[in-house]
C-alpha cells in the first residue's frame, strides 16, 4: 500500500499522521514552508499539537512531490487556503482519492471542499472526513468516532477501511454535501455559544442556542438537498454539542473571549469566522432564514454590538418550534 499523503501540518493534519502511523500505515506530511518542517523533523513534535512525538514512520516535507504519488491524500489545511493550494499544487497531486478535513465555506466562492477539490482535481474520488474531534484527543489514541463522506460506496468503503484505526471509527455515508456543511455549520454555532457564555448569559441560554442553531444548519443544509439524518449524526448533531461545549474548541474560546471583550490570538485557527460570513451571504441571497449566522457575522465584523445581537434574537416573532 502506498504512502498516505497528508497536506497541511497543522494539529489535524498532524494527528491523522500520528493515529495512521501507529496503526502500521506509512504517512507522509507536507508542510508548505520548509523552516516550520525543519523544526517539526528537529524536534520530532508539531507546534501545533504540543506534547505528542511522531512515530518513526512518518516524514515531515515541504516537497509536495513526495506526496505527489500517494494514491490517498488527505487536504488538513485550514479551509480558507484549501482552494489556493489545489489551485497551484492540485496538478501535482495524482491521488485517487482526497479527503478534505477541513471544515467551512469558501468566504470567496461560497464553495465548500467537495466543490473546490473536484474543479482543481477533476481525476480523484472528493470525501470528507468530519465529526466531533479535538486533534489531541486523536493523537493520544483516545476513542473518536467520524463520518466519512463519499459519494462513491466502493469508494466509501476502501476509505473507511483505510483510515479507520483501533482507536479511530469511521462510519460512512454517500451525502458530502451534509456532512461538509455539519462540520462548516457547527463552528458558527460554537461562536455564538462562547459568546453565550463570555457574556454570561448562563447554561440555559446556550442550550436554547445549541437547539436553535441545529434547527438553523437543517434549514441550510436542506436548501442544499443535504440528507436531514446526516446533520442528526456525527458531522452535524454530534460536533456541534462538542464544539459548543467544550473549552478545547478554538471557535468556542473565540466566542467566549469576544463575550468577555478579551483579546484572541489572530494566529489561532477560527475557521467559524469566514464561514459566519460566507453562509450569511448565501442565506441572503437564497432566503435561507439564518438568524444565528447574521448575528454572529455581524458581531466579528463590528456591525452590531453583542447586546443588540441578543436584542434581535429575543426579539423575533414567537413562532411554532
Ligand atoms: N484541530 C482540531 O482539533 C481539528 C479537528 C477536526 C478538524 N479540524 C479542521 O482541520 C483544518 C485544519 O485545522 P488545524 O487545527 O490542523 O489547523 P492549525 O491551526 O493547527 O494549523 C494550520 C496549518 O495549516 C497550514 N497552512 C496554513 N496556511 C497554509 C497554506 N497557505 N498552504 C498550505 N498550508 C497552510 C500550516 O502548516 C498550519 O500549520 C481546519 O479546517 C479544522 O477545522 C481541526
Ligand atoms: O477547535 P475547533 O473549534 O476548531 O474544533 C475542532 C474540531 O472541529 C472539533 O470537532
Amino acid at each position: 500500500m502506498s504512502v498516505i499523503g497528508i497536506a497541511g501540518a497543522g494539529a489535524f493534519g498532524t494527528a491523522m499522521g500520528v493515529v495512521l502511523a501507529e496503526a502500521g500505515r506509512d504517512v507522509a506530511i507536507w508542510a508548505h514552508e520548509e523552516p516550520f518542517a525543519e523544526e517539526i523533523r528537529q524536534r520530532n513534535e508539531n507546534p501545533r499539537l504540543p506534547g505528542v512525538q511522531l512515530p518513526p514512520n512518518v516524514a515531515i516535507t515541504s516537497d509536495i512531490d513526495a506526496i505527489g504519488g500517494s494514491e490517498l491524500v488527505l487536504l488538513a489545511t485550514p479551509m480558507q487556503v484549501l482552494a489556493s493550494v489545489l489551485e497551484t499544487y492540485g496538478p501535482r497531486l495524482r491521488a485517487r482519492a482526497m479527503v478534505a478535513c477541513c471544515k467551512g465555506v469558501d468566504l470567496a466562492t461560497g464553495r465548500g471542499p467537495v466543490a473546490i477539490i473536484a474543479e482543481n482535481c477533476p481525476e480523484t474520488v472528493p470525501a470528507v472526513l468530519t465529526g466531533p474531534s479535538f486533534a489531541a484527543d486523536i493523537a493520544r489514541g483516545l476513542p473518536t468516532a467520524l463520518t466519512l463522506a463519499c459519494a462513491d460506496p466502493a469508494m466509501g468503503v476502501s476509505l473507511q477501511e483505510r483510515l479507520s484505526t483501533p482507536t479511530l471509527r469511521l462510519y460512512r455515508t454517500t451525502d458530502t454535501v451534509g456532512a461538509e456543511l455539519g462540520g462548516a455549520l457547527k463552528n458558527v454555532m460554537a461562536i455564538a455559544a462562547g459568546i453565550v457564555i463570555g457574556t454570561g448569559l448562563g447554561e440555559s441560554a446556550r442550550a436554547a442556542l445549541i437547539t436553535r442553531g441545529f434547527a438553523e444548519m437543517q434549514r441550510f443544509a436542506r436548501a442544499y438537498g443535504a440528507d436531514p439524518e446526516t446533520l442528526a449524526g456525527l458531522s452535524g448533531f454530534g460536533d456541534l454539542v462538542l464544539t459548543c461545549t467544550s473549552a478545547q474548541s478554538r471557535n468556542f474560546s473565540f466566542g467566549v473571549a469576544l463575550g468577555k471583550g478579551q483579546y484572541f490570538d489572530p494566529e489561532v485557527t477560527v475557521e467559524g469566522a469566514a464561514t459566519a460570513r460566507a453562509v450569511a451571504a448565501i442565506a441572503t441571497a437564497r432566503g435561507i432564514d439564518m438568524p444565528v449566522t447574521h448575528s454572529v457575522a455581524h458581531v466579528i465584523d463590528g456591525r452590531r454590538s453583542i447586546s443588540e445581537a441578543v436584542k434581535i434574537l429575543l426579539s423575533r416573532p414567537l413562532k411554532e418550534e
